[in-house]
């Protein structure tokens, strides 16, 4: 079953960990490819009505998808801060290398190399380049 996608207002102005700074486009009216309320066949690659109009639907959902994977990227990354603050104003460590590890192998054994690739990816976004 597909779900109305609701646009949220509020474009992120505020640049932290994870968010898109000045200049970055909002999510995905404003973006190549994105929702730009143009016919159905329009941008989907196929003339094939049917087909075109699967594939609007199924963009929807991805579209859901993408916006529920920035919100979940975004908090991660302010947890992961919030962590890295805390420890070090404790008298600990900025990172904790073992838990790191951790979460690398979660990622490599769900998602294989890929899964590794991001994890890293995840990690850099909480505490910075090394
Ligand atoms: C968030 C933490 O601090 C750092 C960041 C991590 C992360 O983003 O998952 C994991 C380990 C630490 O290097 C933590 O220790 O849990």
């Amino acid at each position: 079953m597909m779900t109305d996608v609701v646009e949220s207002s509020g474009s992120v102005t505020r640049p932290e960990a994870g968010r898109p700074g000045p200049g970055v486009p909002s999510f995905p009216a404003d973006v190549p490819g994105g929702d730009d309320g143009a016919k159905p066949a329009a941008g989907t690659g196929t003339p094939e009505p049917a087909a075109a109009a699967r594939i609007v639907e199924i963009r929807e959902r991805i579209d859901e998808i993408d916006r529920a994977l920035i919100e979940l990227w975004q908090e991660r990354a302010r947890l992961s801060q919030e962590v890295g603050v805390t420890r070090m104003a404790s008298g600990g460590t900025r990172l904790v290398l073992s838990r790191e590890r951790a979460i690398l192998e979660r990622f490599r054994v769900a998602l294989g190399a890929d899964g590794t690739q991001l994890a890293l990816l995840l990690l850099r976004a909480g505490r910075g380049p090394l």
